[in-house]
C-alpha cells in the first residue's frame, strides 16, 4: 500500500499544486493508495508514527515537501523492515533531492516510485540537546550551529521568503537572510569533541555544520565529501578572526567547490559533541532547536530504507 503525507504549504502552496496533479495520475492509474494532508507542524509526525509503528504490512510512505516535512516524518518513523520512504519533492530548499538527483518532475519521481529500480540503505543522523531533560530529533540531511542555523530561524518567521517564492526567486530569500545574519554575526569560542577521544578548541567559530548529505540552506555544499552510506557525519568549521573569510566560503559552497582557505576545516567522526562558549542557534534539515551550548550529535548507519 502507498501513504502519501502532503505539505500542501510547502513552498508557499506549490505542495498543493503539485498533490493536485499527482493525485490525477494516482486515479488514472488505479493505484491503491492513502493520502494525509498536514495542517499544521508536527501533523506529519504524528501520521508517520501512525503508519509505521508495529508496521508488519509492507508499505511505501511518501513523503510530499520540503526537506522539513521528509524530517518530520523521519523523527515520527518506525524503523522497521517493511517499510520504505519515497520523496517527491514540493519544497523551496529541496537540499535532499539535490544530494539524491530526484527527477524535477513531480510526475517522473512518482513513476520511480511505482516502478522502483533502486533501494537504498541510509544512514541519517540524531542531534541530542538539552541539559534537565534531553531531547533527541533525527535528521535526514545536516545539522548545525551557529549562523547557519540562525538563516534557518529567520526564514522560517521571514514574509520575504513568501513573497520570493511566489515571484519565483526564492533562492534569493536565503542569500538576503544570509547577507543580513552575515553583517549581524559574531564568532564563538567553542570546542568539539570526535568520536569520544579527539578534542579541538575553536577561538572564532561561526557555525560548525554537520552533514549527511553535502547540501543545506537551499543549495550550500558546505560538506561536498558527505556520503549518505558511508556510517558517518561530515563535519564543516567556519572557524576565523576575518569575517570577511566567510563571504569566500559562502560563494564557494553555492557554486559547490570545497573551500580550502584556512577559515574552513573539514572532520569525519561517527559522533560528535559540540561546545559553545554562548548559546547559538541550532537547526535540523532546517527546522529549529532552539539555542544551545551544548549538543551531541552521531549517525545512525544505514537503517532508512529508501526509493531513489
Ligand atoms: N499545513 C501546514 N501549514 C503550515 N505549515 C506546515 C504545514 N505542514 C507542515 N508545516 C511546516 O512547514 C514547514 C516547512 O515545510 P517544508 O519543508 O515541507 O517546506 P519548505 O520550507 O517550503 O521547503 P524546504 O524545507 O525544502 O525549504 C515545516 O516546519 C512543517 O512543520
Amino acid at each position: 500500500m502507498y501513504y502519501f503525507i502532503v505539505n500542501p504549504n510547502s513552498c508557499c502552496g506549490r505542495g498543493k499544486i503539485i498533490w493536485d496533479k499527482l493525485e490525477r495520475t494516482l486515479n488514472d492509474s488505479g493505484v491503491e493508495y492513502q493520502a494525509y494532508l498536514t495542517e499544521k507542524p508536527g501533523d506529519a509526525k504524528i501520521f508517520a508514527k501512525n503508519l509505521t509503528e508495529g508496521c508488519k504490512e509492507s508499505n511505501v510512505i511518501i513523503a510530499v515537501g520540503g526537506d522539513g516535512t521528509v524530517n518530520e516524518i523521519l523523527d515520527g518513523y518506525s524503523m522497521c523492515s517493511c517499510v520504505t520512504l519515497g520523496y517527491i519533492p514540493a519544497g523551496s530548499g529541496n537540499d535532499l533531492a539535490r544530494s539524491l538527483k530526484l527527477p524535477k518532475n513531480p510526475i517522473r519521481c512518482l513513476n520511480k516510485i511505482l516502478h522502483p529500480k533502486y533501494y537504498k540503505l541510509m544512514d541519517y543522523g540524531v542531534l541530542s540537546y538539552g541539559d534537565s531533560e534531553i531531547s533527541h530529533r533525527r535528521f535526514m540531511v545536516s545539522s548545525g550551529i551557529g549562523m547557519d542555523a540562525a538563516v534557518c530561524h529567520n526564514l522560517l518567521y521571514s514574509r520575504t521568503k513568501g513573497l520570493l517564492h511566489r515571484l519565483r526567486i526564492g533562492k534569493l530569500a536565503y542569500l538576503l537572510v544570509g547577507v543580513r545574519q552575515l553583517i549581524s554575526a559574531k564568532s564563538c569560542k567553542g570546542y568539539i569533541v570526535l568520536n569520544g577521544v579527539q578534542k579541538i578548541e575553536f577561538n572564532h567559530a561561526y557555525f560548525i555544520s554537520t552533514h549527511i548529505h553535502p547540501y543545506e540552506g537551499g543549495g550550500f555544499k558546505f560538506a561536498p565529501d558527505a556520503d549518505f552510506e558511508d556510517g558517518k557525519l561530515s563535519v564543516c568549521v567556519m572557524n576565523n578572526r576575518k569575517k570577511s573569510k566567510l563571504i569566500c566560503v559562502l560563494l564557494n559552497s553555492l557554486m559547490g567547490k570545497k573551500s580550502v582557505n584556512k577559515g574552513i576545516r573539514f572532520y569525519t567522526c561517527e559522533e560528535i559533541h559540540i561546545h559553545m562558549d554562548r548559546p547559538m542557534a541550532v537547526h535540523v534539515d532546517g527546522e529549529s532547536c532552539f539555542c544551545q551550548n551544548d549538543v551531541e550529535i552521531r549517525c545512525i548507519s544505514k537503517k532508512l530504507r529508501m526509493i531513489v
